[in-house]
């Protein structure tokens, strides 16, 4: 098995009671997810709020995460600015700290011709030339697909080694899975359908919702592992009705998620930057609801 399997949450901004990153509570929730035994971590993606936090910012988070995480579970460190030079320099220093890998989306807003993408893509894996390179693919948000021409001129880079798929197509999976060489890892994107990705696939997935019940997607990928499919569908099945749940708040999805770890969990990791909306009061029945779900679905099952 490859070391890159199994659950990867994806690590959420932690800020404290005025909206500044809150280092103390960045190694605090490493400890806690590294103590419900997930897999590997993955660290400034949009989960992160990586997009509304600045250069320095971001190397404070994965700097904390590493003081903790080192050698005991992998780090990808998604390093994405929307300029080649800040995501270099993101790069040079994930490198610095030893993560397993890093991660990039394409660059958004513009959109650039695909030899321009492939060069900015090269670009930041130059700039971190021992560290292997993950494609975040995410059409939906970022604009911008991973094609089969796109994805054969990055293989030419040997350290381009795996993609996260957040497309909704689960064949894209299979797809970069095929063409990809054995050695290549895939790693399912929408939580929603993470046993259908591992079934066709996946090596493994990092996601947005897996912190907030990780003892649900570890014992998904479980029964995955042990070939027990009615019993993944199952539990994918309660899991889909929480995320579904979460999403219908007013707030942001990464609000409710942060609300939810604070109740259950003690720990407090703040609200989201604007942009993103923070809960709002008649969001409360949403967590309150989720929190049920979450806790009867645990003990369901774990
Ligand atoms: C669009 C998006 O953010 N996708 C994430 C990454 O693939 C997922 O992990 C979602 O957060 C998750 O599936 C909830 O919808
Ligand atoms: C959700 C996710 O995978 C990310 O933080 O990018």
């Amino acid at each position: 098995m490859s070391k890159f399997h199994g659950i990867a949450p994806a690590f959420y901004a932690c800020y404290d009671k005025n909206g500044e990153i809150n280092p103390d509570m960045v190694r605090k929730f490493t400890k806690h997810l590294i103590k419900k035994g997930v897999h590997g971590l993955y660290v400034g993606g949009s989960s992160g709020e990586c997009i509304y936090q600045s250069v320095e910012e971001r190397k404070i988070v994965l700097e904390n995460v590493m003081e903790e995480a080192r050698g005991k579970l992998y780090v990808i460190a998604h390093v994405a600015c929307n300029n080649t030079k800040d995501s270099m320099e993101l790069a040079k220093h994930a490198e610095s700290l030893g993560v397993d890998a890093i991660a990039s989306i394409p660059p958004i807003y513009f959109k650039l011709p695909e030899h321009a993408i492939a060069k900015y893509w090269n670009d930041i894996s130059s700039a971190a030339p021992k560290t292997p390179f993950i494609i975040y693919n995410i059409p939906q948000l970022a604009g911008v697909s991973l094609t089969m021409s796109l994805f054969n001129e990055m293989l030419k880079n040997p350290m381009v080694q795996g993609v996260k798929n957040s497309s909704m197509p689960v064949q894209d999976i299979q797809m970069f899975k095929m063409y990809g060489g054995s050695e290549f890892t895939v790693f399912n994107g929408p939580d929603e359908q993470f046993v259908s990705g591992r079934l066709i696939g996946a090596d493994g997935g990092i996601g947005g919702t897996y912190a907030v019940m990780s003892e649900l997607f570890i014992k998904a990928d479980l029964f995955v592992n042990n070939g027990e499919n009615e019993k993944a569908r199952d539990i994918q099945t309660d899991i889909d009705r929480i995320i579904y749940k979460m999403c219908s708040a007013k707030g942001n999805l990464y609000a409710v998620m942060k609300e939810i770890i604070k109740r259950r969990e003690g720990l407090d990791l703040g609200s989201v930057r604007l942009p993103l909306a923070p809960l709002y009061p008649e969001d409360e029945s949403v967590v309150v609801e989720a929190i049920e779900l979450i806790d009867n679905a645990i003990s369901k099952w774990v």
